[in-house]
């Protein structure tokens, strides 16, 4: 562990200084595509402007003998295409795979000035983090890079989620982290076969009405990633860095992945992982605060003055506390509300609602 000293220290003589604050830019959904598959890659373009975050993905979902293809794609696409205001992110491979090595020297090198962050997967403990971490740093000095790369974790071993906290404090680069269900299940020997999202078996029931068993008593599915989200959220909040649900494998079922996400979002994420352009639509109707939200939140901060005392409105005790919640949502939507001129104008005709009931 570097000592508090050192923590903003450049690793690598010639690398840029590390971030002090972490940027919150929209990031709702962070889009999937593989870089070697010429029909994906062609409808990069035409997606950049829909998402917030484009993510060239150089590991599961890529055959082996495509990963270098996928490699060479995303330097190509993100030399040509112009993303505008939506991030370029991508996932590299695992660190103990014989592609990783290439996919850093190669995307910081020729890229490193058009990519935002840089997705890990498979993080076990903070000295994942510390091997990327000063691993950039001699790839930004070698690149004449003047603005550092972020690192993003991706939670799915058992013991990324022990470890959670000193990852998520592992480098000022740490940027967030996402839940990777399918390899955290597969890592905890869980026995499920699915990409994220909830499963049937998993549920409690109501108790027996006299002697019959197997009548009259209902069940109740459970999440199965309550604990970890929850784990995941309270370590980025502790770390001011940002929490993300990551993939729903049942592309066809847009109602799961909504609650899904719905279920995150409420728990504090700021978004999720879209796989497929279907699912593109959800993140952004669930990560983006309700029009009727945002117009409360802003009546209770106008009520509340200095945010101190407490006030009744329309029955329902405000104090300190909740007029902080408040200006989570409100917040939010500010930020949205920048990029988005239809959100804008939806959040600001339900607040002018609001204030006149
Ligand atoms: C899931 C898919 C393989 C489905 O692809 P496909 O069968 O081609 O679907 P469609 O026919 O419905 O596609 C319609 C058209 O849309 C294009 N398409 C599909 N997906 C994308 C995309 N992500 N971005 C851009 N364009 C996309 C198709 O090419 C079709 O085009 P056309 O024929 O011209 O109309 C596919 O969606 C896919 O591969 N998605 C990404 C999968 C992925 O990245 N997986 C890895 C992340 S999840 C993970 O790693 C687990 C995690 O780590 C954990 O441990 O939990
Ligand atoms: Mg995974």
């Amino acid at each position: 562990m570097r000592s508090p000293k050192d923590f903003f220290a450049p690793l690598a003589v010639g690398a840029p200084d590390p971030p002090r604050q972490i940027p919150v830019l929209p990031s709702r959904m962070i889009h999937f595509f593989d870089p070697g598959n010429e029909k994906m890659a062609t409808k990069v373009p035409g997606i950049a402007p829909q998402v917030d975050v484009l993510l060239g993905n150089l590991e599961d979902a890529i055959r082996a003998d495509r990963k270098e293809a996928a490699r060479n794609g995303l330097v190509r696409i993100a030399k040509s295409v112009d993303f505008g205001r939506t991030q370029l992110w991508t996932r590299v491979n695992s660190l103990d795979s014989p592609w990783v090595l290439d996919d850093l020297i190669t995307l910081v090198t020729e890229i490193g000035d058009r990519l935002d962050v840089i997705m890990v997967p498979k993080v076990e403990g903070a000295q994942d983090i510390h091997y990327v971490d000063r691993l950039l740093a001699q790839l930004e000095a070698r690149a004449g890079l003047t603005r550092p790369l972020l690192v993003h974790a991706i939670l799915e071993t058992a013991s990324g989620v022990a470890n959670v906290e000193e990852i998520a404090g592992a480098s000022p680069r740490m940027q967030g982290i996402s839940l990777g269900p399918a390899d955290l299940a597969a890592s905890r020997r869980m026995k499920t076969t699915r990409v994220g999202g909830g499963h049937p078996g998993y549920l409690v029931r109501t108790d027996p009405v006299g002697e019959e068993l197997d009548e009259g008593r209902t069940t109740y599915q459970q999440d199965l990633w309550h604990y970890t989200v929850a784990r995941m959220v309270d370590a980025c909040a502790m770390h001011g860095i940002l929490p993300y649900y990551g993939p729903f494998g049942d592309i066809r079922d847009t109602v799961a992945c909504e609650d899904q996400f719905r279920n995150a979002f409420l728990l504090g994420c700021v978004g999720a992982w879209s796989l497929h352009p279907a699912q593109i639509e959800i993140a952004k109707k669930v990560f983006s605060p309700a029009p009727r939200d945002v117009a409360w939140a802003r009546k209770v901060i106008g009520a509340m003055g200095d945010g101190t005392g407490a006030v009744m409105i329309e029955g329902k005790m405000q104090d300190d506390a909740s007029v902080k919640q408040c200006r989570v949502v409100a917040e939010l939507a500010d930020a949205l509300a920048a990029r988005d001129p239809e959100l804008a104008e939806a959040y600001d005709a339900a607040t002018e609602e609001a204030l006149a009931e």
